[in-house]
């Protein structure tokens, strides 16, 4: 793989509450990453202020704010996420069929009354923190986390989704299951040698890539380095050398 594909793949976290760190990181990494994810901590602290200045700078975003509500509020919000202009976004597939219909079809409404293209929409399967232990014991669920991640995967698929959130431990059955043309985001990416924290299901770079995943998501492997570019472009290195 060459790097420019590399980095069309690479999506990096800002996990940061400020927009001086939030634009400082993306001039520094713009050369290495194809996508910046704006999560919960930045877009609640800046709000959608934070996107319009970051879609300034020429970026493509992922707005992950894992929306998980009843179908009505899910659809009213994904109307004024679409308005932003985002690249994709995501809805909790635990929301369940309905839920996925309806923030897909707002989407698809809003985009089309204001002539932008259409925004991906992921759904989030099984976080990457939550190992098989906890699958089982605190959220109730029975049987292996990597069936049910398949398993919404699918509904999601057949809801008209354009693809997940899981870990490269499921990547390759819901790459076989799904198809080529949907989108794996996988999460809980840590380099060789680097510790997991409160992540459970990791991986490394070229595992992922090597399982199925079309896009990596890294935060603080990158945005917590010393050198922020010199670690993502670590990353693109040991994602090429599959
Ligand atoms: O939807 C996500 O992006 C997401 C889903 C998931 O299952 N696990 C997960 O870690 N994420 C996000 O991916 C990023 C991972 O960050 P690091 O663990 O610092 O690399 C965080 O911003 C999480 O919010």
């Amino acid at each position: 793989m060459h790097i420019s594909e590399a980095r069309e793949k690479l999506i990096v976290a800002l996990d940061v509450d400020s927009a001086e760190q939030a634009l400082k990181l993306v001039e520094r990494l713009k050369p290495w990453a194809g996508l910046f994810k704006v999560g919960m901590e930045l877009f609640y602290s800046q709000g959608p202020v934070i996107i319009n200045e970051l879609r300034r700078r020429g970026v493509k975003l992922f707005l992950d704010l894992k929306l998980h509500d009843i179908p009505n509020t899910v659809a009213r919000a994904t109307r004024v996420l679409t308005r932003l202009g985002v690249a994709m976004f995501n809805v909790h597939a635990a929301g369940g069929r309905t839920m996925m219909r309806a923030a897909l079809e707002s989407c698809q409404e809003e985009s089309a009354k204001l002539g932008l293209s259409r925004p991906l929409v992921l759904a989030v399967t099984v976080l990457t923190s939550i190992d098989q232990l906890a699958f089982n014991q605190e959220l109730g669920f029975s049987g292996p986390v990597a069936d049910k991640v398949v398993a919404w995967a699918l509904l999601a698929r057949e809801c008209g989704l354009d693809g997940v959130v899981a870990s490269a431990y499921e990547a390759g059955a819901i790459r076989r299951l799904c198809g080529p043309d949907f989108i794996i985001v996988t999460p809980g990416i840590r380099p060789s040698g680097t510790a997991g924290g409160d992540q459970k299901r990791i991986v490394t770079p070229a595992v992922a890539l090597a399982a199925g995943a079309s896009h990596l998501v890294v935060g603080r492997p990158i945005i917590a380095a010393p050198d922020p570019a010199k670690a993502a472009r670590f990353i693109l290195d040991e994602m090429i050398a599959i």
